[in-house]
């Protein structure tokens, strides 16, 4: 890194005027600070804005929004930057457009003012995006992603110079289909507008473009992804927006705006799911099978209620109280480096997500072998110990970040990191409703989900999933609250390791007093035919196939 020392022919410092107010204002390459003098010379308040966060720079009186309004005064030029709100209990999290338009002694001041602030965009954001390819779903959430887009976003694209070819979807799969067929030159990111389905849509085109032209065929299990060269920037427009949340943390157009605007990134995990011969899917959030699989299945036949058809299907299905029988493998992670109990807060400058290139990938110098030897690890079973149970689950859920949204504040895995190659696999097995409901309204507060005796965390690399043998053909069985089968699947429940091939029973899980307390409650809500078999949730997409294999 360069010192202000060395920059300081990018420097500039005069005195503005803002109004009849006088100011020092200072340019040292990296910071831009103007300081309030009074009439005897004395500094006031000063503000300091790294030049990394100037939105833009403009000659005259310049306003962007609500409207663009523009007086061009030949000695003044206006400033936008980033400003850190605190609005929403969202501790800076929330960005708005800041704006100071100052008045400068001659043109020529002015002129050598705007020179050199764009002068030191250019040298100290490099990372900046010109040209973005945006699409946008005009169903997503409250159908508002074209005003969202056009009101808030575009005016600040066009103030930082961000030239975007936009498409409004007309159909479900559009934008993946031409991020993987279409010319996609001389674009610098791509950016979607709507929600995590759209998001999912991204994802899935950029990758699959990725490995395309790699000549790779993604499908392998076998396979080591490359790196995708673009980033994908998100204005949030749908009902859920987790992958914003969870990243920016705040679900506001503008404050995504303005990082996109400014080059910020930040990796994720992604997990892929392979079924057994089918096409791949990618997961960077939930990928759930049991309660969130029905609720989302539900949720499909009542579109049209918008972003409330959640809350809906969620009561549907908790009342439906139905509990499914799985066998889960997974690889756990190491557990020194980091754990889903610690209290640890995933955010920008995270110290595990900063370590994790070189504990995931130590002997690569460059990205490209970095991502090989990081699957070729998963190629091989020999790195740690696959850990295997069986039983009956409430849900069984994976997620790689904390999926935190407006439902969840603090996600189903508070403690998950964003790019830590790893994921959290939760366990809930069955039991009675009301300790189901208190694992679920736990999410809505910041009690710890994890501590309760039917829910287990993990935190993996790797998690195979599959329906004990006869149950996939099963469409329905008797559930009659907790009838005799239930007692039956309890008592499968056994946590084994294995241990080069053999396999070493660990414990006998056995139905807990609360939940013997809680049977003839359940008898009242669910003596009606139950399908055996439910449907993974991944990302919010429906999988049409059970049985995956997860890294
Ligand atoms: N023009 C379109 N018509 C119909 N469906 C579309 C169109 N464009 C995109 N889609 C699909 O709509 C689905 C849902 O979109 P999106 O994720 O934007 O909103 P949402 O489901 O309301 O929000 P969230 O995913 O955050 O819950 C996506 O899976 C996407 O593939
Ligand atoms: C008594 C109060 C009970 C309240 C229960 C609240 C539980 C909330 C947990 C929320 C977890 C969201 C995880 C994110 C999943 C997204 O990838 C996905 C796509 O947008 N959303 C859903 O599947 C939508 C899934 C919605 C589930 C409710
Ligand atoms: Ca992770």
């Amino acid at each position: 890194r360069r010192t202000d020392d060395q920059n300081m022919d990018l420097g500039l410092e005069s005195s503005l005027w803002v109004g009849n107010k006088r100011y020092r204002a200072v340019l040292t390459g990296w910071h831009f600070k103007w300081t309030e003098v009074d009439k005897k010379n004395r500094d006031k308040k000063t503000v300091l804005v790294p030049v990394a966060e100037v939105a833009g720079v403009e000659e005259g009186r310049v306003e962007i929004l609500p409207q663009k309004s523009v007086e061009d005064t030949d000695k003044d030029f206006t400033v936008f930057y980033v400003k850190r709100s605190s609005g929403g209990g969202s501790y800076g999290l929330l960005w708005r457009l800041g704006r100071i338009q100052f008045s400068c002694a001659s043109r020529v001041l002015r002129d050598q003012w705007t020179k050199h602030l764009r002068a030191a965009l250019k040298t100290h954001s490099p990372l900046r995006p010109h040209r973005l390819l945006v699409f946008i779903n005009p169903f997503g959430g409250k159908k508002k992603g074209r005003q969202i887009y056009h009101s808030l976003v575009a005016p600040l694209f066009e103030l930082a110079g961000i030239s975007s070819h936009v498409i409004v979807t007309e159909r479900a799969n559009q934008a993946r289909d031409h991020l993987l067929k279409k010319d996609l030159t001389g674009f610098d990111g791509v950016v979607c507008v709507g929600g995590d389905g759209m998001f999912s849509e991204l994802l899935h085109g950029l990758i699959g473009r990725t490995q395309q032209e790699a000549g790779l065929c993604e499908n392998d299990p076998a396979v080591a992804l490359q790196p995708c060269p673009l980033h994908i920037g998100i204005i949030p427009a749908g009902s859920t927006d987790c992958v914003c949340f969870a990243t920016v943390g705040v679900v506001d157009p503008v404050t995504s705006a303005l990082h996109i605007i400014i080059g910020d990134s930040q990796p994720l995990d992604v997990c892929s799911v392979h079924d057994v011969s089918a096409q791949v899917r990618y997961s960077v959030s939930l990928l759930g099978y049991g309660f969130y699989g029905d609720v989302l299945a539900e949720s499909e036949k009542h579109r049209w209620m918008g972003p409330l058809r959640y809350d809906y299907s969620g009561a549907v299905v908790y009342l439906s109280n139905r509990s499914y029988s799985g066998i889960v493998q997974y690889l756990p992670a190491d557990p020194l480096l980091s754990s889903p109990r610690d209290k640890t807060r995933c955010l920008a400058g995270c110290s595990v997500c900063s370590r994790s290139t070189e504990r995931l990938f130590p002997h690569s110098s460059d990205s490209g072998s970095l991502y090989s030897s990081h699957f070729s690890q998963f190629s091989t079973d020999s790195e740690g110990e696959w850990v295997s149970v069986e039983g009956r689950f409430r849900c069984v859920s994976l997620t790689c970040m904390s999926s935190s949204c407006a439902r969840s504040p603090l996600g189903l895995s508070p403690s998950a990191h964003l790019a830590d190659g790893t994921g959290d696999l939760i366990l809930v097995w069955d039991t009675h409703p009301l300790g189901f409901l208190k694992f679920l309204y736990r999410h809505t507060s910041t009690q710890d989900q994890f501590d309760l005796p039917f829910v287990e965390v993990h935190r993996v690399k790797a998690v195979r999933f599959s329906v004990p043998s006869g149950r996939e053909e099963q469409e329905y069985e008797e559930i009659g609250g907790f009838s005799s089968e239930i007692d039956e699947g309890q008592r499968e429940c056994v946590d084994t390791v294995s241990r080069n091939g053999s396999q070493q029973h660990l414990a006998q899980r056995a139905m807990t007093s609360e939940r013997k307390a809680a049977t003839p409650f359940l008898c009242g809500l669910c003596c009606k035919k139950s399908p055996s078999v439910s449907v993974w949730n991944c990302d919010g997409e429906i999988l049409p196939f059970t049985k995956i294999v997860c890294k």
